[in-house]
């Protein structure tokens, strides 16, 4: 039992990911998108939101070790996006595991994937991540590298509130990620939760949506990057309201519920003017 700590630092094998029109419009509705966000969930001049760069960069994930599935959560998910998105393509991803890190309560696994353009080999994206796997900490290694997000002393310049709907994490696993953890109460009740959680990549894709449309004129080709960490899981049906405090292009945000806990802090995007 236990983490393999031997992977860290070797690079996967190169995995190709296509994608279609319906597969973009399906995420979009995925992660809350609707009758007002036609560009992203109709062909009509399909365009697609810029968080699907995650999904496009995923490849099969690596072998950890040996440990309980139902202790790991997605902690951290940063991408930056060299191009917008085409409605259907393709890149060539190669992934890194690039530390594993003693957080005490747990372990916190960080990955690095790089992807390119299918056809042409451009880089396309780069997506950054981490998850806490609680139980596996206390075997002596380092805590990892902080970061030095500080909440602004004053109030949010602006703040939006998004419903999601309480089959939501059954409409955003059909982008692909099949985790019973937000399906199955039965596994969700092995992790400890009541009740099935709502998938962190679909909060982060629900608060991508409010930064596109505040801050970027719901162009997808302003929007160049994004990272944040889950603090706290969310359960479908629940609302989330993201506070943005935006000086400039680069931005700072969080996102929580109504009974104002944070799910996800230490927001970063970066949007570049109209
Ligand atoms: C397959 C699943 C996919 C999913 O989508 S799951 C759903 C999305 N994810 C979530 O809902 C996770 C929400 N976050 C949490 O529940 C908690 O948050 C954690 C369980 C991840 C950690 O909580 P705790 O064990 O209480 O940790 P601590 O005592 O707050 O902090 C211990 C150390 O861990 C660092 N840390 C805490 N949370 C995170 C995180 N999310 N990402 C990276 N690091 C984290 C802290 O800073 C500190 O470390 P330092 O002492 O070195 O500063």
């Amino acid at each position: 039992m236990g983490l393999d700590h031997g992977v860290v630092g070797h690079e996967g094998p190169a995995y190709e990911h296509t994608w279609t029109a319906k597969d973009t419009m399906l995420y979009a509705l995925g992660v809350g998108a609707g009758t007002s966000e036609l560009e992203f969930t109709t062909e009509k001049g399909q365009r697609v939101l810029p968080t699907f760069a995650v999904l496009a960069a995923q490849s099969p994930g690596r072998r950890l070790g040996d440990f309980d599935r139902a202790m790991l959560v997605h902690a951290e998910q940063a991408f930056e996006l060299f191009r917008e998105l085409p409605a259907a393509g393709g890149v060539r991803t190669s992934s890194t595991v690039t530390g594993i890190y003693d957080k005490g309560s747990g372990a916190l696994v960080t990955s690095e994937a790089r992807a390119v353009d299918l056809r042409t080999g451009e880089p396309v994206i780069v997506s950054r991540s981490a998850v806490f796997i609680r139980g596996e900490g206390g075997f002596g290694g380092e805590r990892g590298p902080r970061d030095d997000w500080a909440l602004p002393d004053r109030a949010p310049d602006h703040k939006i509130t998004y419903a999601t709907r309480p089959e939501q994490a059954l409409i955003y696993r059909l982008s692909g990620d099949y985790n019973p953890l937000h399906s199955d109460p039965e596994f969700a009740g092995r992790a400890g939760f009541d009740r099935p959680i709502l998938h962190g990549l679909c909060t982060y894709g629900v608060t991508g949506r409010a930064l596109l449309h505040v801050l970027a004129g719901s162009d997808p080709s302003r929007f160049k990057a994004m990272s944040g960490r889950f603090t706290s899981p969310v359960f479908p049906g629940e609302s989330l309201t993201v506070s943005i405090w935006a000086d400039g292009p680069e931005v700072l945000f969080r996102t929580a519920k109504d009974d104002g806990t944070v799910v996800i802090d230490r927001g970063r995007a970066t949007i570049t003017p109209g």
